[in-house]
């Protein structure tokens, strides 16, 4: 049963990895990502997610597809994947001493095309940061690209006092529900 992986996301094939799953073929969506209007972050998850694979399915009939997206969101917010240092300092900002959600959506579309949809909602709290640990943040260049402007798999995960929820989803792929996806559709796993 071939497996393939709909992201560009070299951190999500590495979490594949870490239950036993290899893709034979990693094949991203090239999506456009924008929100709709007035999308709320957890509908815009999954939406994303979703076409993702669709798209990546029509490539590929009767393989499994898998993809996902990790959105970061304050409130209603839903915030950017940061392509500036200036717009990385105002995510960090935002979200210097509170809680936030990261949501991950993951959709499995089966060998019949059938697609199966998870979200993985959880909460991370960011300590106090002050100005000198959002500017040696920020110099580390690690916001680049990310979504909400870090990365909780490298140094961000000193500022973090707590999670609550998966460690893999707020990386970018929830493993359990990733597991019980792919164990349902009959995939190889343990
Ligand atoms: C919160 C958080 C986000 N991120 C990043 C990963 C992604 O760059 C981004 C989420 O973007 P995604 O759109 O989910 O994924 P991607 O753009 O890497 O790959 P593709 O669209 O091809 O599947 O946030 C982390 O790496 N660690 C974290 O802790």
């Amino acid at each position: 049963m071939r497996l393939i992986l709909a992201s560009a996301s070299p951190r999500r094939c590495e979490l594949l990895g870490q239950i036993g799953a290899s893709p034979d073929a990693v094949d991203p969506a090239d999506l456009d990502e924008t929100p709709l209007k007035g999308e709320l972050p957890a509908a815009y998850a999954a939406r994303v997610a979703a076409e993702k694979g669709a798209l990546v399915a029509a490539r590929h009939p009767g393989a499994l597809i898998l993809s996902g997206d990790t959105v970061v969101a304050a409130g209603r917010r839903i915030l950017p994947k940061t392509e500036s240092e200036a717009e990385a300092r105002q995510c960090l900002q935002l979200l210097s001493g509170r809680r936030h959600r990261v949501l991950s959506a993951i959709t499995l579309i089966d060998a019949e095309g059938k697609a199966r949809h998870r979200l993985s909602t959880n909460i991370v709290i960011f300590k106090r940061l002050d100005r000198t640990e959002i500017e040696a943040y920020l110099a580390s260049q690690e916001w680049h690209g990310k979504a909400g402007g870090y990365a909780i798999q490298g140094r961000a995960a000193g500022l973090i006092r707590a999670i609550q929820g998966s460690h893999s989803a707020i990386m970018g792929l929830p493993l359990y529900e990733t597991r019980a996806l792919l164990k349902a559709a009959g995939y190889p796993l343990d």
